[in-house]
């Protein structure tokens, strides 16, 4: 009998599962946590202190920095012309629509650039950034793949539960949650899935476990960053 915790045992017991369930299904409540950090819930509500949303903006900008990169390794990696347009539409975004918004952000709320632009990354930034890039650059585009999958869904998940309501009135928290809801983000992101979809089952079972363990290890992350960012007190989850 096949075990429930590979991907074909859970096939069987849910014959309309897709490869992306099962990647969040193993995941667990490390998904659940990540999608519902206080962080997340209040940069919708208006609660968020000012120190922590300047702590988040200098972290996840030196991320997003290397996120552009991840994007460059899987445009290069990925199998066809359609996928390889998804990838650079959402790095073009990436370099200029979402880099204004940090710029104008930092600005606004009075962050010289001397303390971004070259800002050191914090140890779990650090952790984020080497878990991404050796996925994307040295391991598999699968593996790249479950990793963006996940940093891009969570964003999503977050993102379309603050924007049911009013936005806040500060611009750099509204465009936040613009940006990560609506038709063109959820369009991506679901793309994301189907491409996940389509390449997990083809995997060996190591190979499925390994993407499994990047997509756990990536919510683990999250968590982490949020909470970063939440308490000042950065703590890489063992
Ligand atoms: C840490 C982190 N994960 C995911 C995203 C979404 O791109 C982001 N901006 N930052």
């Amino acid at each position: 009998m096949t075990s429930p915790r590979t991907f074909a045992g859970f096939a069987a017991a849910h014959p309309e599962a897709r490869f992306s369930d099962w990647l969040v299904a193993q995941a667990g409540d490390r998904w659940d946590r990540a999608c519902g950090h206080p962080f997340t819930v209040a940069i919708g509500d208006g609660s968020m202190p000012e120190a922590a949303y300047v702590r988040y903006l200098i972290e996840d900008y030196t991320f997003i920095t290397d996120l552009a990169s991840v994007l460059g390794y899987l445009v290069a990696k990925a199998p066809d012309m359609a996928a390889k347009r998804r990838l650079a539409g959402f790095l073009a975004l990436l370099t200029s629509e979402e880099n204004d918004y940090f710029l104008r952000s930092l600005a606004a709320l009075g962050v010289p650039e001397a303390a971004y632009a070259t800002a050191a990354q914090g140890p779990v930034t650090r952790a984020f950034a080497a878990l991404l890039l050796d996925s994307a650059g040295k391991g598999t585009y699968a593996e790249g793949l479950a990793c963006l999958l996940c940093a891009e869904w969570v964003y999503l998940t977050w993102g379309e539960r603050e924007a049911a309501h009013p936005r806040p009135d500060a611009f750099w928290l509204a465009e936040w949650i613009d940006l990560h809801a609506g038709p063109g983000f959820s369009g991506f992101v679901g793309w994301l899935r189907e491409e996940m979809d389509r390449v997990g089952p083809a995997l060996s079972e190591a190979e499925q476990a390994r993407v499994s363990a990047i997509f756990s290890r990536m919510c683990e992350l999250e968590f982490a960053f949020f909470e970063a960012a939440w308490t000042g007190k950065p703590v890489v989850p063992a």
